[in-house]
């Protein structure tokens, strides 16, 4: 399992199981327009590094990002096998669109 799906689980557990001092468990406990309002910050947060820092702290933002965007996932119950469909769903649309256009001899 990558870090982003041991991530997610994590996050599903505490939602499950609330923890003392978790920082997930707060985010749960505040609700929906909390957990919205950091994904809007930590968004803003990415686009302030990518013009203005170096690479380390860009990937820090990206992390917590990710890490908010997840807890949302979470909250509003989809799945990371949902959203990989989707990209599937969309990868493929795209494949039989670029068949379409090809004229038949490079089939
Ligand atoms: N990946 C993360 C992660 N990324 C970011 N954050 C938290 O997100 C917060 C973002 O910082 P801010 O300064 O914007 O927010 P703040 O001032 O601390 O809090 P607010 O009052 O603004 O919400 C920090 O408190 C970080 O600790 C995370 N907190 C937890 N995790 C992971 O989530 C899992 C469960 O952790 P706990 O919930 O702590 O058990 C573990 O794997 C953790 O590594």
């Amino acid at each position: 399992m990558n870090e982003l799906a041991v991530l997610y689980d994590t996050i599903l557990q505490r939602k499950a199981n609330p923890e003392a001092g978790s920082y997930t468990t707060y985010l749960f406990e505040k609700g929906l327009e909390k957990i919205l309002k950091k994904v809007g910050e930590e968004s803003s947060e990415v686009l302030i590094a990518a013009l203005t820092q170096s690479k380390t702290n860009q990937i820090n933002e990206l992390g917590d990002l990710f890490y908010h965007l997840m807890v949302l996932m979470v909250e509003k119950g989809i799945t990371l096998e949902e959203v990989n469909a989707e990209l599937t769903r969309r990868s493929q649309k795209t494949h039989n669109k670029k068949a379409e256009r090809k004229p038949i001899e490079q089939l």
